[in-house]
């Protein structure tokens, strides 16, 4: 039985769907804060199960020796080493939508705080002093609100806004004429959206290119008065030269859910009157988290019991639907790989991988790393499908991928081939109507061979006598012959030989084999 463990503070609804998925599980709630204890008790698990306290560092992620798969109920992955988490094999799931509308409301709910300036009004009301003249307002209404980063979070905000009859203006790079008509903002560059704002609102993932985009020198091209609002990632604002602007005067307020060191305890900007805080509270409703905490308990549990991936950041989505007609071609395309890759012998420069037929239209990107995975295996042990692509590119080995309509006899076609400093060596197979994944051709020889785990590859001359004398060879060896698959270019030409066999040949029996006359290559595989 997998056993999983939640680390953070999740709904427990997620523990009952582990229970009711056959998932063993421990709901230790604060475990993620105690680096030390994490350390100590992480080896003992499967998956994973976490918000954003627990930090997934690389040296955690170390000594996570069983763990299978991270799932963030949640959207940003930042405190999880993900290159890491890749470089184990480990997968990386998050819950992109559960929490956007949540978010998107405090983000409005922070903005108006900001117009109105909510927080001192109501504290100085408690305090009994009726201060009516001093806390003046500004109207959103025909106000300028400027959206940085205009996916999920942000297109709900844009959204809300539009309602509140503000003017929406959006930077983000990735955004499409298309899109941004579609969501009624007006697409932006960044220094635009600085000059035009009333109201700047974030909503991007912390990444290097987003680290600090709200910096002094922005800071310095925005309206005097401007209104900021983050309610993504602390990191996404210099909160020094922000501190310097509010107190100029070029910042109006600022309403920050979220720090550049969480928990933010103690933190220069809670000094300044026109801020607004609030503790990284933007996905905290109810439904937001019943919502992500139920995503990511039956997202675990699918990958876990049946290798269904859904949201994965480091490996391409498995539906539950395409999960059993992928499964033969996967495993086809990790067999074609490790085909290649045990006769591989020189430095890879480049693997092409075709499809044709009906497989050139399914979601081939799983079975893309299936076939890295298997061509890289035999050279890395530790190697693995969610590993061995990012391996692949760390190595400067190109992966080439076609797909095409059928062109030959079958239905079905992967052709795999490597590419060397000295050659190019190349094999393909099909996924016959029963599900068996077969070798159909190997350096262009035809063939029909089942893969089994222990096998001998011969390539020899298309003599008269051969297959005779590897027989008699073989059984005074004692190896038994489970199954003998021929194949040649034409009559007297190179032929091939997939034999199957029970055991495992030694090196000194397929020195013998080597040593048969009109054997030119003999090599024993293991799949
Ligand atoms: N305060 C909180 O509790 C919560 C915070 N978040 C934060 O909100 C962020 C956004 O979430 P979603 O909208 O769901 O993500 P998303 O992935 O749907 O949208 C992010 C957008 O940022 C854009 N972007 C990327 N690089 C950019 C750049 N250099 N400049 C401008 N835009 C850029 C992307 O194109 C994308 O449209 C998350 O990454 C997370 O860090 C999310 C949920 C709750
Ligand atoms: O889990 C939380 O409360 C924070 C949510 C968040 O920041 C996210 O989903 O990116």
């Amino acid at each position: 039985m997998p056993k999983v463990l939640v680390s953070d503070k999740l709904s427990m609804a997620a523990v009952q769907i582990f229970k009711d998925n056959g998932v063993e599980v421990d709901y230790l709630p604060d475990l993620g804060k105690d680096k030390e204890k994490l350390l100590e008790v992480i080896g003992q698990y499967d998956g994973l199960a976490i918000r954003s306290a627990t930090k997934m560092t690389e040296k955690v992620i170390a000594a996570a020796t069983r763990l299978k798969v991270i799932g963030r109920a949640g959207i940003g992955v930042d405190n999880v080493d993900i290159p890491a988490a890749t470089k184990k094999g480990i997968i990386v799931m998050n819950t992109p939508f559960g929490n956007s509308i949540t978010t998107a409301e405090h983000a409005i709910a922070m903005m108006m705080a900001l117009a109105r300036q909510l927080p001192e009004a109501d504290a100085s009301t408690r305090a009994g002093k009726w201060e009516k003249n001093r806390f003046m307002g500004v109207e959103v209404t025909n106000k300028t609100l400027g959206l940085i980063g205009a996916g999920n979070i942000g297109s709900i905000v844009a959204d809300r806004a539009q309602g509140l009859k503000m003017k929406v203006v959006a930077f983000d790079p990735f955004l499409t004429p298309d899109r941004a008509l579609e969501i009624g903002v007006e697409k932006v560059t960044l220094d635009e959206l600085l000059a035009r704002a009333d109201f700047i609102t974030l909503h991007t993932p912390l990444i290097d290119a987003t680290r600090n985009i709200i910096d002094a020198a922005a800071l310095a091209k925005t309206k005097k008065g401007v209104r900021i609002i983050n309610c993504a990632r602390g990191g996404l604002i210099d909160e020094a030269a922000l501190y310097e602007a509010l107190k100029s005067g070029q910042v109006a307020g600022a309403a920050l859910d979220v720090f550049l060191e969480e928990p933010a305890t103690a933190n220069p900007l809670f000094e300044m009157p026109n801020v607004i805080c609030t503790p990284h509270l933007g996905a905290s409703t109810g439904e937001a988290q019943e919502n992500v905490a139920l995503q990511v308990a039956e997202q675990i549990s699918a990958y876990l019991n049946a290798g269904e991936i859904s949201n994965a950041l480091n490996f391409p989505s498995i539906s539950a639907e395409e999960a059993p007609r992928l499964t033969p071609f996967i495993k086809l395309a990790e067999m074609l790989g490790s085909f290649a890759g045990q006769m591989t012998e020189t430095a890879i420069k480049g693997i092409k991988i075709e499809f044709e037929g009906d497989v050139a239209s399914m979601n081939t990107r799983p079975m893309v790393a299936s076939a890295v995975y298997g061509v890289m295996r035999p050279m890395m042990p530790d190697v693995n499908m969610v590993s061995a692509p990012q391996i692949a590119k760390d190595r400067g080995i190109g992966v080439e991928v076609v797909t095409r309509e059928q062109q030959g006899a079958y239905e079905n076609y992967i052709r795999l081939t490597v590419v060397t400093e000295r050659q190019e060596r190349a094999v393909a197979g099909t996924v016959f109507a029963s599900g068996k994944p077969r070798i159909i051709q190997v350096k262009n020889i035809n063939m029909e061979a089942e893969l089994t785990p222990s096998m001998l590859y011969v390539t020899n001359e298309d003599k008269p006598g051969h297959i005779g004398r590897l027989g008699t060879l073989l059984g005074t060896l004692g190896i038994n012959i489970a199954n003998f698959n021929l194949g040649r270019a034409e009559q007297g030409a190179d032929a091939i030989a997939l034999v199957s066999i029970d055991g495992q040949l030694t090196e000194a029996q397929l020195a013998e084999i080597a040593s048969l006359e009109g054997v030119k290559q003999a090599k024993a595989l293991r799949f």
